[in-house]
């Protein structure tokens, strides 16, 4: 199996700029491989910095100390130290990242929102539009909300929007925080078909997944955050 994210002794500590340059560490050592078609999911007690490893997966936290390899194409890129135009890069084709909370944007109708990730990694308007439709209705958007901007929507619409936006596009290696948070059964139970799919499909996932019964059904192995904890060394 290809590895297609690898993290090699990756450290993190925030400075406090307001509170005379404070430091807090919050990780060191953190040292883990994703494979294609795998679904890892980090565990550990809440603060362990599960989300904090994920935003430096993601470029929107620095990492500051080791390397973070992401396959791209037949490369190897490290975001540690890549420049934010690749970071940039690695977003419209590589990385996707599934969160569930909806950037809203203003005036854009729920079913483009969904098509758009698609539509800029080169499929042509009418098919994106037509693959982010058959979303929305596996996600039970009522077919009404489609035209519509989602801004007005219900917590629990814009969040399927969002999810249908994550899983539209075809990414490589795909971020999951918390996709199924405050979902209902029925839901749930879509998204884990989804996420069965891009494995099916050869991406490699990594997860923040507090829901332990989704945990146990998509998770193929669990990587202990607790064990990279800074403060406890
Ligand atoms: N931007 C930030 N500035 C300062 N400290 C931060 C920042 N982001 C996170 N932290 C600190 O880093 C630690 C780890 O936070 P993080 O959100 O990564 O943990 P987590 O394991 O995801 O927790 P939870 O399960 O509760 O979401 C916490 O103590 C938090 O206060």
């Amino acid at each position: 199996m290809r590895t297609r994210l690898c993290l090699n002794d990756v450290g993190k500590t925030f400075t406090m700029h307001l509170q005379g340059g404070l430091a807090i560490p919050v990780v060191a050592g953190v040292s883990f491989a994703v494979d294609a078609g795998e679904c890892v999911v980090l565990g550990g007690p809440s603060g362990a910095g599960k989300s904090s490893i994920l935003k430096m997966i993601y470029g929107n936290y620095r990492c500051e100390r080791g390397q973070i390899l992401v396959t791209e194409d037949e490369k190897i890129v490290n975001i540690a130290s890549a420049a934010p135009r690749q970071v940039l890069a690695l977003r419209q084709k590589t990385i996707g990242y599934v969160s569930q909370f909806l950037r809203v944007i203003p005036r854009v109708s729920a079913e483009n929102v969904v098509a758009e990730p698609l539509i800029a990694q080169g499929t042509g308007e009418a098919a994106a539009r037509k693959v982010a439709r058959d979303l929305l209705a596996r996600l039970n958007v009522p077919e009404a909300l489609w035209g519509l901007p989602p801004a007005t929507f219900s917590g629990g619409e814009q969040q399927r929007v969002n999810i249908a936006r994550g899983f539209i596009a075809h990414y490589p290696l795909l971020l999951l925080d918390e996709p199924t948070a405050s979902l209902d059964a029925a839901n749930r139970a879509v998204v884990i078909d989804l996420v069965n799919e891009k494995k099916q499909q050869g991406v490699a996932m990594l997860g923040i997944l507090h829901d332990l019964d989704v945990r146990e059904v998509i998770a193929d192995r669990v990587v202990d955050v607790s064990g990279f904890s800074a403060r406890a060394a």
